[in-house]
């Protein structure tokens, strides 16, 4: 079955983070995993989508380490990032042409085990519905709410780890983040300014593996999620 046609897309890619929470000696973006930087990884199925002909790279403009990664595609655009993620996407938004480009997909840099498969499948689900999406995993364990003893136990009825990238149309992605800025909303990701836009976000189910690397245990794991068949 051919492949759907999808039209031209942009990629922005936050890479523009210290990586604070990982404890190591340089963001963790640029950590090694299996004889690559995470931002490698992480940008590489993005690249093997033949739609995806611009790349936008939010980095910070100290940015010591990108030069000696292996990411010379042509199609890579560096622009500097700002002092949340939501700065460094919209910074990003900001440079791209939404006549050419009329969806973007957003997808972190510290998200190294996202699937083409999965990120065609956000891609195709979005179009037939004809409005922008995420992947996401349904929630496994009981959610609790507290900090030093459990206050509630959360409700996980239709509760979701909303993962990346996240898929919009290129125009009304940065009209909502521009909003929801102005207005003080905390943005998190591209689908709370579309949600504070009162825009339909669809969730597209993703793998679980499809993980953060956030703190120290994270690496490990997608080193070993690396080495199971794929
Ligand atoms: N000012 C920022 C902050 C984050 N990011 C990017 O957004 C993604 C997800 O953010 P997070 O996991 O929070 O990364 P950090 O902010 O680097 O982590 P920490 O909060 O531990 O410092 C990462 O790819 C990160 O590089 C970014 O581009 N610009
Ligand atoms: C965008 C994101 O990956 C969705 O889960 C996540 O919000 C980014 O991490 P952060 O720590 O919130 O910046």
């Amino acid at each position: 079955m051919a492949v759907q046609a999808f039209p031209a897309i942009a990629a922005v890619i936050p890479a523009a983070g210290v990586g604070q929470r990982m404890q190591a000696d340089k963001p963790k973006q640029y950590l090694r995993l299996h004889g690559k930087t995470v931002l490698e990884h992480s940008v590489r199925p993005l690249l093997a989508l033949e739609a995806v002909t611009a790349c936008y790279l939010a980095l910070s403009e100290q940015d010591p380490y990108f030069a000696a990664t292996g990411l010379t595609d042509p199609r890579i655009v560096r622009v500097n990032g700002g002092s949340e993620r939501v700065h460094s996407v919209f910074n990003a938004l900001q440079q791209i042409d939404a006549a050419r480009y009329p969806w973007v997909l957003v997808h972190d840099a510290a998200r190294p085990l996202v699937r083409v498969s999965d990120i065609q499948l956000l891609i195709e689900r979005c179009l037939a519905a004809g409005h922008g999406g995420i992947l996401a995993t349904p929630v496994r364990d009981t959610m609790k709410r507290g900090r030093q003893q459990v206050n509630c136990t959360v409700d996980r009825t239709d509760l979701w780890h909303a993962l990346t990238p996240q898929f919009f149309p290129t125009a009304a992605l940065r009209q909502a983040i521009a909003g929801a800025l102005a207005a003080g909303v905390a943005v998190t990701d591209e689908a709370s300014a579309m949600e504070w836009a009162q825009q339909p976000v669809l969730l597209v189910e993703g793998h679980s593996d499809n993980l953060k690397i956030t703190r120290p245990a994270d690496l490990q794991l997608a080193a070993f999620y690396l080495e199971q068949p794929r």
